[in-house]
């Protein structure tokens, strides 16, 4: 077995509340570089305040969050991507109307020339987001095509190629597959597997669907009422473990022991 990286970020025994709500208590996690860590978990477990304090947006109230073994704090998503960690949300960013290629580059167009003769330079950013979606296998017959007219799955997969262009060391990716068909799913986990093999991104994958983090994951980390219901390495989890602990593990077993108690006199 290949030597594990040294992890990127280290989350100990964070907790976030929110006044007198409490949304996450002692979670601990790492993300290494070329590994695919899923955050499972039912509606309200924890899992959007979780990726929203690893991408800047909101700050942990306990507990250590440390990139490089160095503690940090983030004020902005801005502080997060300069250390290489990037969020790609449902939503996407993208413009619908946009040309594939100049989506791509939203926000860091690239230029020729100076002051006022300082003009987009559509013909590198049109070759290199070519370059970009072919590396990563993805074919679109034009460019020019508002991205928009894209299917969903080849629209997430150019949201994280243009993070990954962009540096991303992390990838944080919210239901990337939510929205989609098999086939689009398959497009999007292909991706993802790519990301982490080949470019060694760390990627942090929220998701419901407990089959589709299975055929990505590395590591399964299910959250349950904002506290880690299973911690687990993909060796020697199987899928129905993985299920059985996105059901409500330990609470499941007690659920079925009641239902087979014999049923008392008058009741
Ligand atoms: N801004 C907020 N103010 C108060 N409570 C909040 C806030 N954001 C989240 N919460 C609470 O924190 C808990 C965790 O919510 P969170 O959105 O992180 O869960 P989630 O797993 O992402 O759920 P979902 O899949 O529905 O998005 C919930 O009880 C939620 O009501």
């Amino acid at each position: 077995m290949s030597e594990r990286s040294a992890p990127i970020i280290q989350l100990t025994d964070i907790g976030k509340s929110y006044g007198n709500i409490s949304a996450l208590r002692g979670v601990s996690m790492t993300v290494r570089s070329g590994e695919v860590t899923c955050v499972l978990g039912d509606n309200g477990a924890g899992k959007s305040t979780l990726i929203s304090i690893i991408a800047g947006l909101r700050e942990h109230s306990t507990g250590t969050y440390a990139v490089d073994g160095e503690a940090v704090t983030f004020g902005s998503p801005r502080e997060a991507l300069d250390r290489g960690i990037s969020a790609v949300y449902q939503t996407l960013a993208l413009v619908p109307l946009l040309p594939i290629w100049r989506n791509f580059f939203l926000g860091s167009e690239l230029t020729i020339g100076r002051g006022p003769f300082r003009r987009l330079d559509i013909a590198s950013m049109w070759e290199i987001t070519d370059r970009e979606l072919r590396r990563m296998g993805i074919h679109v017959a034009d460019l020019d095509q508002p991205v928009g007219t894209l299917s969903g799955g080849q629209r997430q997969v150019v949201a994280i190629a243009r993070a990954i262009h962009f540096g991303a060391r992390v990838l944080i990716l919210d239901e990337p597959t939510a929205a989609l068909g098999v086939a689009q799913s398959g497009l999007v986990l292909r991706y993802i597997a790519q990301a982490a093999r080949e470019h060694g991104t760390g990627v942090i994958f929220i998701t419901h669907n407990p089959h589709h983090a299975y055929m990505v994951g590395d590591h399964f980390i299910i959250l349950a009422r904002g506290e880690v219901e299973l911690d687990a390495a993909r060796d020697g989890l199987t899928l129905e473990n993985l299920m059985f602990h996105m059901a409500g593990g330990a609470g499941l077993n007690a659920l079925q022991h009641e239902l087979n108690r014999p049923q008392p006199q008058g009741a």
